[in-house]
């Protein structure tokens, strides 16, 4: 069964999409930006490192609404809209994957949906053993 995952959590889909899909023990967690949930505003402007906390916030809200979290990650996909900011989202990217490290892959694009925006993580998680 799929069912779609909605949260005020993380920024909002707007309609286009839903912030994540889950598929019987498997979470797909649409790309999330650095942009709060609330609002929708950008966090951390030319910041690296904000931003990608702020991601990490994002996917681990979503991955909380389908009964998952970030220690159950299997796989991460990471969108640079410039290799020089690499090292500085691998440092938060080691301190959120502390245990065993995802699969991943990562890739320098042109430009994300939001013109501020430097740093883009999607992700594919298992859920939490026991979750309803
Ligand atoms: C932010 C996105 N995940 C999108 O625009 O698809």
């Amino acid at each position: 069964m799929t069912t779609a995952i909605a949260t005020t959590h993380a920024p909002s889909a707007a309609h286009l999409y839903n912030q994540g899909i889950q598929v019987g023990d498997l979470v797909f967690c649409s790309g999330q930006l650095p942009l709060t949930a609330e609002s929708g505003v950008l966090v951390g402007k030319d910041d690296p490192r904000a931003q990608t906390r702020q991601v990490f916030a994002n996917v681990a809200a979503v991955l909380a609404a389908a009964g998952s979290s970030l220690e159950h990650v299997v796989k991460a996909t990471i969108f640079l809209t410039s290799m020089e900011d690499v090292a500085a989202v691998n440092a938060v990217y080691a301190e959120t994957f502390a245990g065993i490290k995802p699969a991943r892959s990562c890739i320098a694009v042109r430009a994300l949906p939001h013109r501020d925006a430097l740093v883009e993580i999607e992700v594919v998680a298992t859920r939490a053993p026991g979750s309803e």
